[in-house]
């Protein structure tokens, strides 16, 4: 299968990077990237052709992983170029409605929208999957195989997408967020930036190894929570500072903006 990344920034390479560690050859991939010197070092990191629109239009497959203001742009260039061609379509633009893509394709092109995330790139990818409706059951099965070579996926209705953004998508940069700050934590307590790093990393690790066993998260947390003692005392400055109702509002807001941006 030959597969075209149009746009390798930050979730395109991550998006690379794993199919690559996946077992996909460099000979398959090729990349559409118009910033010269991001192009080139693709080029060096990954050993992967750079291509024009023209040449990715006669792929098998292509994805499209450029910002959503520039989606419509690069999916006019690429309509002009698929007269003989029929490659799928996938978009990972937040906010692009299947509907807008399938608006600037040749009618009948398979066309599917997909949500990754950035741990893609070490093989622990989460993506949400919304088959257009010229796509068939064998195209979303091979969406489906893309995905699941870089972690896991699931099928969704177009309906729940901005709810998954708003926790796989976007979800990384909470987590990422809050281990920056347990750092900085750990540096007021006055161990080193090192050390902090370290605890915290191996924290996440485990604690997210548990989170997999299945066990909900609201019983692991109490497992930790010794009556009267230390990590009761720091969940009440949590509740206390608002971290909860925070979090909730950070969801709705991350799902409010993917709407506003498809409107
Ligand atoms: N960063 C993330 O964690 C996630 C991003 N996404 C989606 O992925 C898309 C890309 O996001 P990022 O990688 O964060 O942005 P980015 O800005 O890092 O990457 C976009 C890339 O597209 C290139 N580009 C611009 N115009 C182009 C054109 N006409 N043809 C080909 N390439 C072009 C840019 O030079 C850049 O390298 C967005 O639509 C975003 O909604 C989806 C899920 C997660
Ligand atoms: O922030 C964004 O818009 C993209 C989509 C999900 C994660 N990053």
């Amino acid at each position: 299968m030959r597969l075209t990344l149009v746009g390798a920034g930050a979730m395109g390479e991550a998006l690379l990077t794993g199919w690559l560690g996946a077992g996909h050859a460099p000979a398959d991939l090729a990349v559409v990237e118009p910033v010269r010197e991001r192009a080139d070092a693709i080029q060096a990191r990954h050993g992967v052709r750079a291509v024009d629109l023209a040449e990715a239009a006669r792929s098998d497959v292509v994805v499209l992983a450029v910002k959503p203001h520039q989606i419509a742009g690069v999916l006019g260039e690429l309509a002009g170029g698929l007269a003989g061609a029929a490659p799928l379509i996938v978009s990972i633009a937040a906010g692009t409605p299947v509907a807008q893509l399938e608006a600037a394709l040749p009618e009948g092109t398979a066309v599917v929208r997909v949500m990754p995330n950035t741990p893609a790139l070490v093989g622990q990818g989460m993506a949400g999957i919304v088959p257009g409706t010229a796509a068939s059951a064998d195209q979303v099965d091979t969406v489906r195989g893309l995905m699941d070579a870089v972690g896991r996926s699931v099928v969704i209705a177009e309906k729940q997408i901005d709810a998954l953004t708003a926790l796989s998508g976007s979800g990384p940069a909470y987590l990422f967020y809050i281990a920056d700050a347990m750092i900085e934590g750990g540096v007021h307590q006055g161990l080193t930036r090192a050390e902090a790093t370290e605890l915290v990393v191996q924290t996440f690790v485990g604690s997210a190894a548990l989170l997999a066993t299945g066990t909900p998260a609201a019983a692991l947390r109490e497992q930790v929570t010794s009556p009267a003692g230390t990590t009761a005392a720091a969940l009440r400055e949590l509740d206390e500072r608002g971290v909860r109702a925070a979090f909730l509002a950070a969801v709705e807001a991350c799902a409010e903006r993917g709407r506003e941006m498809s409107r």
